[in-house]
């Protein structure tokens, strides 16, 4: 049942208790003393330090907590500003927003575009637009209101004050879905990180509307609210310092993590295995074509973000040589560039990969938006050198005619289904001859007690021939360098 189905007074009360609870929270705000802080407090924010971030929301609570609260986004009502391209660029834009709303588990009543030819400096949509956005809530009875965009702390104030109901952004958005996903430590502590940075430059705009509310009612911006303004802003200051501090040392973490997977990675590349990374727009399919071609039971859910950390898997090819395949986050548009720092470390796979699979929904309305905007990140972070297929996924649902276009205007294209199957055979014989061949041809007689090496030059090498004989198996085949020195002693030439 939807909140416009019910009697008039019956929204007109919810509204007002609404308003209640706004002020019931802007009073425990203003109960807020800089003396509050003490050591306990600290250290148990100190302990913390490591948990995930569960969200961030623009509910007016406690300014000094870190651990922000989680968007708790149920009813919400969707504006974004339309400031060029075309009405169906603009209609997108808000579908994703609110596939993104729907992903962190709100309930999107409606949603309005503006016009405009940039967003209004103080309340994002114009001014009068901001009264009838009013109307639009108090009409859906939504809690919430996202914005299609990133807003400064002064706009979020100036539209909440307008609407009257929580407002939250598009990062702060993103950042909440990220939130909820990430499963690793490296991958918690870098939303953490994005969380924090992102709340940074917003803390000011928490108590300038503290100071104003204990400012009181009718009262000129003077007076009472230069008063308290002064324990207001060494509150922000010291929050500042804190947040800066825990960051400090969540960016160490994350180094630290780092080099783990860095070495990892060198592992990889040491044992020569090719890699392949699956990279594309976030629920385009990478994770079911990665459970597809490796049989991989990755999780797949109709929802944006479902994979925040890299998962890598062994695969094989037709011919039986070992890769590995890596699914990576999903790409979105409008990635707010701080995100994208925090995401850096999957991308950074997809630059040392042998292979991109640019997977890209044939499904949906706008597949070439979806391809550049995720090249724009391959070539931020220097991948673009690495060979790329474009998959065209979901080819089972897709109109005959978008495949058609995609497949004409992408060269090295293949249309597949993860779902039904089709096309993957095929993917996975071009993926075979894409991988780099291995450095050496050589012929060698094993005895047979050497069945591992025999194992090893089938999984990092490439046979061409072999035969078993009275001595051992003979075998011709290509492989890397350091395989290639392992197998010196059962050269022919080495056995004269
Ligand atoms: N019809 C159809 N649906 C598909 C196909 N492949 C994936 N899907 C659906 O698309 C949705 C997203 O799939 P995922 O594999 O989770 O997508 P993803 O790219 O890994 O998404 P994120 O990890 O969230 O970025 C799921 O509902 C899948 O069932 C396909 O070939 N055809
Ligand atoms: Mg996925």
């Amino acid at each position: 049942m939807t909140f416009s189905s019910l009697p008039q007074d019956h929204q007109r009360r919810t509204a007002s208790r609404r308003a209640d609870a706004l002020m019931d929270e802007d009073v425990a705000r203003s109960e807020f003393r800089p003396g509050d802080q003490d050591g306990e407090q600290i250290d148990r924010d100190e302990r913390a330090a490591l948990r995930r971030v569960v969200g961030l929301s623009t509910e007016l609570e406690d300014i000094t907590e870190v651990e922000y609260r989680q968007l708790r986004l149920e009813r919400v009502v969707l504006v974004g500003v339309w400031t060029s391209g075309t009405a169906q660029d603009a209609e997108n834009s808000l579908a994703e927003l609110a596939a993104l709303a729907e992903t962190a588990g709100a309930l999107v009543l409606d949603g309005v575009i503006q016009r405009r030819d940039k967003p209004d400096p103080a309340t994002y949509i114009g001014s009068g637009k901001a009264q009838e956005l009013r109307d639009l809530v108090l009409e859906s009875g939504a809690d919430t209101v996202v914005c299609d965009g990133e807003l400064s702390p002064g706009q979020l104030i100036h539209l909440e004050d307008v609407v009257k109901v929580k407002v939250v952004d598009r990062t702060a958005l993103i950042l909440d879905i990220f939130a909820q996903h990430a499963k690793s430590r490296e991958g918690k502590a870098q939303v953490s990180l994005a969380q924090m940075q992102y709340m940074l430059p917003r803390l000011r705009g928490w108590g300038q509307s503290l100071s104003r509310q204990m400012g009181g009612g009718g009262s000129s911006s003077g007076g009472g609210g230069m008063a308290t303004r002064g324990p207001g802003e060494t509150k922000i200051e010291t929050d500042r310092r804190r947040i800066r501090e825990k960051m400090a040392k969540m960016r160490r973490e994350i180094a630290d993590m780092k080099h783990g997977r860095e070495l990892k990675r060198q592992e990889r590349h040491r044992n020569k295995v090719p890699s392949v990374a699956i990279a594309g727009y976030t629920n385009a399919g990478k994770s079911s074509l990665l459970n597809q071609l490796t049989g991989a039971g990755v999780l797949v859910e109709n929802a944006l973000f479902a994979t925040l950390d890299p998962t890598v898997r062994r695969a094989t090819t037709p011919s039986g040589r070992v890769y590995t395949l890596a699914d990576t986050v999903g790409f979105v548009r409008h990635l707010p560039h701080h995100l994208v720092e925090a995401f850096r470390s999957t991308m950074e796979e997809v630059g040392e990969a042998d292979l991109i699979l640019h997977v890209v929904d044939g499904a949906h309305p706008a597949p070439e938006e979806q391809l550049a905007s995720v090249r724009e990140v391959i070539r931020d972070v220097g991948a673009h050198r690495v060979p790329e297929i474009v998959v065209v996924n979901k080819a089972d649902a897709a109109d005959e005619l978008t495949l058609q276009r995609l497949l004409r205007a992408e060269k090295r294209a293949i249309a597949v289904s993860a779902r039904t199957g089709l096309g993957i055979p095929e993917l996975l014989t071009w993926i075979d001859t894409e991988l780099p061949r291995p450095a050496v041809e050589l012929e060698v007689l094993l005895p047979y007690t050497q069945g591992a090496l025999v194992s090893r030059m089938h999984a990092e090498g490439e046979v061409l021939s072999e035969e078993h004989t009275g001595e051992g198996t003979l075998l011709k085949a290509q492989v890397h360098q350091e395989l290639a020195a392992l197998l010196e002693p059962y050269m022919p030439a080495a056995r004269r």
